[in-house]
């Protein structure tokens, strides 16, 4: 094996794939620490057949057991990781490095940046380009969000770009300074992005179009940033050799980490218990408390630079990938290990109405249809009705009713308030990251920040009811329709909610499927 430029890891399933400069994509097994073997297809080699070029990134579903590689010449391949063989090659794109690239295999849609300043949306079913875009010279990163469909990228022009790629368009270039951009993070749904580079200075940036703060602190380029839209915290990593915890709220530096040699490469961070790993040039990983500032363990022995770095903090396992040709697996330890945390997403309890119940109950058929009316939906469509209850405390936390990565499309919700809470319990649409998680339940308490994130709130009377529709016309997902429930602080909340799917659904009480003729 040779140098390792990129790698992927699960550490549920206990896999893992090395891209290396040899053309190699290895699939691992961490558990025995052994080589399941190199991708190839049936034939073997390389005659026509895997990489040709070195090999830059690669990006994985180890449950879907499918995966993605990208080269230097622009080929991409595309694994099916039970079988190690090849499903297909795609080629005809721009012929230049492959510098970064995002996919989503559910969609098997793949967002790939080229060198060359190519930006290319790839069906990976059918191996074609559904759009191809142009950034500016040399595009470093990238980042989808595949539920909105929408990406940003930032380069050596010193953008920030914001793409849809549901149109195939740039929607907006923000330029914070002249220097090259190198790294960037956003959270979509907020429009919040954090970028640097060659300045060394850390960017703040509305996606809107502005520059919200400029960060000031390390004294050489910035070659990562990984950032929490909800702690509102990112971690820096500088050719300055320093690692810098920034409070992105107000600016400022909160801690210096200085135990690097050289540039630092890679950070990987868990701001929910305040736990980070680095890495770089000098080859050390070093883990941090990030609430101290203080290192807690370092590992000099890679050799050469440390290129990539994954990590699970949650099970406490790392993979960090070397030019010294080793790819080594990490067990965190207890200090590194973050308590999992329960399932917040939702407390309240929630049961569908059974087919008969729609057709047996007057009531419920009566409702039912008033709904079809109001949400101008056709039969066939609607899920069954569904019904929710709260007891008190009880929240479901703001969310969309469409999945896409499951292509799982309700066009319209009507949600009926069969009985409000004597107090809380109110329908949230924040459109606002900082309504999310730890910070959800105080967005319930200070309407300011739902309007700062220009969203609303509803307290619903008895028999009211709320409709509003999660994709627009032409079927683009509206991310506006983000919503969620907020604690009850008095007495109970019950509500009726009917999904419409986008398309007719053969789970609908009211779905007939036409007669075939031929049986
Ligand atoms: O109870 C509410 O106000 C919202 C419920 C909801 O969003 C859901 O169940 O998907
Ligand atoms: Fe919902």
């Amino acid at each position: 094996m040779s140098a390792i430029y990129d790698v992927a890891a699960d550490f549920i399933t206990n896999k893992s794939l090395t891209a290396s400069w040899d053309t190699s994509v290895i699939l691992w097994d961490l558990n025995a620490g052994t080589e399941v073997g190199p991708l190839t297809c049936s034939g073997g080699g390389y005659g026509g057949c895997g990489h040709t070029v070195s090999v830059w990134r690669v990006v994985a579903d180890f449950t879907a057991e499918l995966a993605l590689s990208g080269d230097s010449g622009g080929t991409l391949i595309l694994w099916n990781l039970a079988t190690g063989q090849e499903v297909r090659a795609i080629t005809g794109g721009p012929s230049s490095i492959i510098t970064d690239m995002s996919a989503d295999f559910g969609l098997l849609k793949a967002f790939v940046a080229t060198s060359d300043g190519s930006m290319v949306v790839w069906d990976l079913s059918a191996g074609t380009q559904v759009h191809a875009m142009s950034a500016n010279y040399n595009p470093n990163q990238v980042q989808v969000d595949w539920d909105l469909l929408q990406a940003i990228s930032c380069d050596n022009s010193g953008n920030l770009v914001l793409w849809d790629l549901d149109l195939g368009q740039e929607v907006r270039q923000i330029k914070p300074n002249v220097g090259k951009l190198v790294t960037c993070q956003a959270d979509f749904p907020s429009m919040q992005a954090v970028t640097a580079g060659d300045d060394s200075e850390l960017y703040l940036v509305d996606l809107s179009g502005s520059v919200v703060r400029t960060m000031t602190g390390h004294t050489n380029g910035i070659r990562t940033v990984v950032a929490d839209f909800t702690a509102m915290m990112a971690l820096t990593g500088s050719i300055d050799s320093t690692v810098i915890l920034w409070d992105l709220s107000t600016g400022s530096a909160v801690h210096t980490l200085t135990s690097h040699l050289s540039t630092v490469q890679a950070i990987a961070a868990d701001f929910s218990c305040m736990r980070a790993l680095s890495t770089g040039n000098d080859g050390k990983l070093v883990a941090w408390d990030l609430d101290t500032g203080l290192q807690i363990a370092e590992d000099g022995s890679h050799t050469d630079r440390v290129t990539s770095l994954v990590a699970d903090f949650s099970l406490g396992k790392a993979l960090t990938g070397s030019r010294d040709t080793v790819a080594k697996y990490w067990d965190l330890g207890e200090a590194m290990t973050c308590a999992a945390s329960p399932d917040k997403v939702r407390t309240n309890s929630q049961f569908y109405l059974d087919q008969a119940e729609h057709y047996q109950v007057p009531l419920v058929a009566e409702l039912v249809r008033r709904m079809h009316v109001l949400a101008r939906m056709p039969d066939g469509h609607g899920e069954p009705l569904q019904v929710g209850q709260y007891h008190l405390g009880e929240f479901y936390q703001p969310h969309f009713d469409s999945e896409l990565s499951q292509n799982l499309r309700r066009a319209v919700t009507v949600l009926v308030y069969l009985d409000p809470p004597k107090a809380g319990g109110e329908t949230i649409f924040p459109k606002h990251r900082k309504c999310q998680d730890a910070d959800f339940a105080d967005c319930c308490n200070r309407t300011e920040l739902i309007a700062e994130g220009k969203g609303f709130w509803v307290r619903g009377k008895k028999g009211q009811a709320v409709v509003f529709y999660s994709h627009d016309l032409d079927g683009r997902h509206n991310p506006l329709s983000m919503h969620g429930s907020c604690p009850v602080l008095a007495g109970e909340k019950w509500v009726a909610q009917q999904w419409f799917r986008l398309e007719p659904y053969a789970g609908s009480p009211y779905f007939f499927p036409v007669a075939d003729s031929a049986t």
